[in-house]
């Protein structure tokens, strides 16, 4: 077994008043692609976002590539792509600009090198966003800024990739060059947590699936299978070949 690159141990947190995480443990070990699912509601991108230290816990243990996650600082190991926001924020920015802004964390005091052009292109070409370079973030569409927004995650080349449902709202071509991107991230042995709504074109490379219901853990271990790539589990699913007024399979694990 290789090394825990996210540890989360009995990890509690409140928004408001609400219990919204309610003593989570997860491990996410080196060059693992996990998948973190559950309904809408049950805790996931609160749960990724206090490993990047957005949102702050009351109880457990959170540890980055071993180090407590208050003394980590090596920001630039890691790659974040936030729930569906747009890359804009009111800000006239252009696609290079944006994306050069994940890259920042590998300059030396924000000086772009040539290498750092190249990663920022690269980082372009592996969302097939290369030919918009130039063009205004305002002047995309939310699945252009969606790719954008992981371009941006992957600028810096990190260790660590964390995407809160990076398909959200990106068609089904666009998916298939994100599965690919995601594809090279692994080959490359990046490490991946993915908050995903379905496993869609990613189900190949997702080895182990953790499922969140009401802020705890339900499910930890392999991905949900055979029931097509619409299902989660959970999913109420008849099979097509049921015989007539056949029960939905229940399994119990996002209702
Ligand atoms: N800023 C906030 N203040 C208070 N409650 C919040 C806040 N953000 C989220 N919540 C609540 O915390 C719970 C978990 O939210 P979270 O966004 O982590 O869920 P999720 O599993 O990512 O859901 P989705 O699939 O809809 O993105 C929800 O009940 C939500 O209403």
């Amino acid at each position: 077994m290789t090394e825990p690159v996210i540890s989360l141990r009995g990890v509690r947190a409140e928004l408001g008043s609400r219990p919204v995480l309610r003593g989570i443990d997860l491990t996410v070990r080196r060059g693992e692609v996990v998948a973190l699912l559950g309904a809408n509601g049950s805790g996931k991108s609160t749960a990724v976002r206090s490993v990047i230290g957005q949102v702050p816990v009351s109880a457990g243990e959170i540890e980055l590539f071993g180090a407590p996650r208050h003394r980590f600082r090596d920001w630039a190991r890691v790659g974040y792509v936030p729930q569906r926001t747009t890359a804009a924020g009111g800000v006239p920015a252009t696609v290079t600009e944006v994306v050069s802004s994940g890259r920042l964390a590998r300059t030396r005091f924000g000086l772009f090198r040539k290498a750092d052009r190249e990663a920022v292109r690269h980082a372009l070409d592996l969302v097939g966003m290369a030919d918009r370079a130039k063009d205004s973030v305002d002047a995309l569409s939310g699945g252009q800024h969606q790719r954008v927004l992981i371009a941006r995650a992957l600028a810096a080349a990190p260790e660590l990739l964390i995407m809160d449902e990076p398909m959200a709202g990106v068609d089904l071509a666009s998916q298939e060059i994100l599965a690919e991107t995601l594809r090279s991230q692994v080959a490359r042995g990046a490490t991946v947590l993915l908050v995903l709504h379905e496993l869609g074109p990613l189900e190949p490379l997702i080895d182990r699936a953790v499922v969140l219901r009401d802020g705890c853990v339900l499910h930890d271990g392999p991905p949900p299978k055979a029931v097509g790539q619409h299902a989660l589990p959970g999913h109420d699913h008849v099979h097509p070949h049921a015989p007539a007024g056949a029960e939905p399979i229940r399994t119990g694990l996002l209702s």
